[in-house]
């Protein structure tokens, strides 16, 4: 959260007129696209993306790629060669090399998941963002690339900006961080490591590691793309992830949708008492947003998961809850949204490291929620919400795509809430007013 917010456009919220009825057809997810995109342009041959995320933070990660000499086609397939339709990435590795200069944005994974391999690359590769981004922890790629034998000229800021002078190969093996304040630490080091010459061990030193479903979802990726990943969970040493120097094969992957950006429309079921269906909701992920099952069930729905998708009911009653989030962080704000809806408190815990993300968000949620009436306070690691009757007002965003969504669902139940640059969406889900109106229109609602 920094100082007055400059955008001034406002999105009225729309009310809900009655319980929502609708189908909802969300784009990929934003974790899997980009780590797609990262292993297959470290691969020995080219591989697809198909039904890619095509938002914001995935575009930079694509155009970061490039920059650095990855062959990167957007295409729209036919149904023909693969049962999947629309948008497909075909994905062509080169040499890797710099000059070059990467715009991370805002994104978490293209600030993290870059550095990486932008040390295997030949020559300098410069990375810079929005000012939000030389805010964001960074140190744990950074001393972890320098311990793996990178070069890299931070000013000694330890943050973005940053060259790294990529040696065109990279020595790797042991290395200990302090991932305790993004697990994209572990993730950006793992996604490249069957690259470097020996491999990686890598040893996490710190309080407790946020996000591990996304570790789990880097492990799996890393597996199926041929390398060989012993982790603490399938018996090995607690907080110690070992790759193996292999090649990368090409894939074919189909992104699943993005399921934490599912989430203001589960919502939307929650709190209107009506249902939502999401097709295509996989049967297993390591999406954190399938934990939306859970904690929205125990928040006052129900779900169930079908050949038509995931379909979620509201009963017309939200209850508060007392949750840890720290592994499913990003669904903080949505969870908050919905349980400044509730009929009892909520107490957030375990999403201290909330604080550096996208803005801070504890101090935002709070400050945002409380100006249109709530009783939000902060505590050590999260939030601790009282539900008030709420009045209509200005959400401000932050230039955070969770605030604004969160606002939305908030409006579905007050008045005249008027959301800020609700165009930051656009960072993981750019279509989401559209779709949002969509969801309302009694036009669109499901038939039968
Ligand atoms: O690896 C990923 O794709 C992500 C990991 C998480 O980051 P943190 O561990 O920094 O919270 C999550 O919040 C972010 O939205 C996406
Ligand atoms: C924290 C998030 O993003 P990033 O990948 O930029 O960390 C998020 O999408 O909620």
């Amino acid at each position: 959260m920094t100082g007055t917010p400059e955008h001034t456009a406002l999105w009225p919220a729309p009310i809900a007129s009655g319980p929502v009825d609708a189908t909802v057809t969300v784009p990929g997810s934003k974790s899997v696209t980009n780590r797609g995109l990262v292993l297959a342009a470290l691969a020995s041959e080219p591989g697809w993306l198909r039904r890619p995320l095509r938002s914001r933070d995935t575009l930079l990660m694509a155009e970061a790629l490039r920059a650095m000499g990855t062959g990167i086609e957007e295409t729209i397939s036919s149904s023909s060669g693969d049962d999947t339709g629309g948008e497909a990435w075909r994905i062509i590795p080169a040499g890797l090399h710099g000059p070059a200069a990467v715009d991370v944005g805002n994104a978490g994974t293209v600030m993290r998941f870059l550095p990486p391999v932008a040390a295997l690359a030949d020559g300098p590769i410069r990375f810079d963002g929005d000012p939000r981004s030389h805010e964001r922890p960074l140190h744990g790629v950074i001393d972890g690339l320098r311990a793996l034998g990178a070069r890299i000229d931070d000013e000694g800021r330890g943050s973005l900006p940053m060259t790294v002078h990529g040696g065109g190969a990279l020595d790797g093996g042991r290395v200990e961080i302090d991932a305790s304040s993004s697990s994209q630490f572990v993730s950006a080091l793992l996604l490249s490591a069957p690259r470097f010459n020996q491999g990686i061990e890598l040893r996490h030193v710190g309080r407790a590691l946020p996000s591990m479903p996304h570790i789990r979802m880097t492990v799996d990726m890393l597996r199926a793309a041929g390398a060989a990943v012993d982790t603490p969970e399938a018996g090995g040493e607690p907080g110690v992830w070992r790759v193996a120097h292999s090649a990368l094969l090409g894939r074919d992957l189909v992104v699943e949708p993005d399921l934490s950006n599912a989430q203001p429309f589960l919502a939307a079921a929650l709190v209107t008492g009506g249902r939502v269906t999401i097709p295509d909701w996989p049967e297993h992920t390591t999406q954190p947003g399938d934990a939306l099952r859970r904690i929205f069930t125990e928040m006052g729905g129900a779900c169930e998961l079908t050949s038509e998708g995931l379909t979620f009911t509201g009963t017309g009653r939200v209850h508060g809850i007392d949750v840890d989030l720290g592994d499913v962080g990003e669904l903080t704000p949505g969870i908050a949204a919905v349980a400044a809806l509730a009929d009892s408190e909520s107490v957030l815990r375990g999403v201290a490291h909330l604080r550096l993300h996208e803005t801070d968000r504890l101090a935002a949620l709070t400050k945002e929620i409380n100006e249109l009436g709530g009783d939000v306070s902060e505590t050590e690691d999260g939030l601790r919400i009282r539900p008030r009757p709420l009045h209509g007002g200005i959400f401000h965003t932050y230039d955070d795509h969770r605030l604004a969504t969160a606002a939305a669902v908030i409006g579905l139940r007050v008045e005249g809430v008027e959301v800020e640059n609700v165009a930051t969406t656009a960072k993981t889900l750019p279509d989401f007013p559209r779709l949002w109106t969509e969801m309302l229109s009694p036009a669109r609602a499901r038939k039968g």
